[in-house]
């Protein structure tokens, strides 16, 4: 479980994160919702450790990583694993050197045959067995978020952050690189925590969601439980969607879309 404790942020005198307490809890798809320019990808830096807040404090199962020695931020970062928005793969590295990197940078004492075979696990896992010779501008937008998730995963990470995961990517390749995340959360029962605005995300996976605005936590819950949230801002947030819009109409027609929406969709499809 991480938990976050009064975050404060100011860039030039302009307050961005104010007082942000929320928890991260483990073995789940936490999502960090919210508009653009509400703080979402500057409170998940302050999380990682790329960025410091001014002010609170973050737990990681209990070991305070904010202000704490040198050795107990490292240990901790070495348990984050990291999804960037875009992939951010090396252009220059083959699909397969991608995966290995963390390795060779995190865990330097496994040997060259066990990184090669903890290399072909994790593109085995996300799909990609026969893509490690490639190179990145030879794969798609979606292979490339697979190969981001076999990278973030390869050293065995207890936490995973993934700053907007479906950037680019159309809706069924969304679906599916939502459905893995959560695949991976479940399986490996991690704490992994996903900013997005993208109320599909919701749909898909979102088990326990926070939402921000202005800077500010304004609401956290379930995805059975948002439709019912009784906080303005997310009520708006939530009703831009035209996606929720059309299941509300549907629901007011048939009474039966938003029941669909809370129970998530099918989906179908690889990529
Ligand atoms: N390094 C920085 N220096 C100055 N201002 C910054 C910096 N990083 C972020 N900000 C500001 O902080 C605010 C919140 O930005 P942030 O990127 O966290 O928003 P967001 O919720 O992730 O939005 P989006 O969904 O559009 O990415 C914005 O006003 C942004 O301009």
């Amino acid at each position: 479980m991480i938990e976050v404790s009064n975050i404060e942020k100011s860039f030039n005198g302009t307050q961005v994160l104010k007082g942000i307490s929320c928890v991260f809890e483990t073995g789940k798809c936490n999502l960090l919702l919210g508009g653009s320019g509400t703080g979402k990808s500057v409170l998940l830096q302050c999380i990682v450790g790329l960025m410091k807040p001014d002010m609170g404090s973050i737990t990681f199962d209990g070991t305070v990583y904010t202000n704490s020695k040198i050795d107990i931020r490292q240990e901790i970062r070495r348990k984050i694993g990291m999804l960037f928005q875009g992939s951010a793969l090396f252009d220059s590295m083959t699909v397969a050197q991608n995966v290995e990197f963390p390795l060779q940078m995190l865990t330097p004492e496994m040997s060259v045959e066990e990184r090669r075979e903890r290399v072909e696990f994790c593109l085995k896992r996300v799909g990609l067995e026969n893509a490690g010779k490639k190179m990145p501008a030879e794969i798609s937008g979606g292979m490339k978020k697979r190969v981001g998730i076999a990278r973030a995963i390869a050293p065995q990470c207890t936490y995973l952050f993934c700053d907007e995961p479906n950037s680019g990517l159309d809706p069924l390749t969304s679906i599916k690189i939502d459905e893995l995340i959560h695949e991976i959360t479940h399986e490996y029962g991690i704490t992994t925590v996903i900013v997005t605005h993208d109320m599909n995300s919701v749909i898909e996976i979102g088990e326990h969601i926070i939402f921000l605005h202005q800077g500010k936590k304004l609401w956290d819950g379930t995805k059975d439980e948002i439709l019912n949230a009784e906080v303005p801002e997310l009520k708006d947030f939530i009703f831009s969607s035209s996606l929720v819009r059309a299941a509300k109409r549907i629901d007011e027609e048939t009474e039966g879309g938003m029941a669909a929406f809370a129970e998530g969709s099918e989906s179908g499809g690889g990529i």
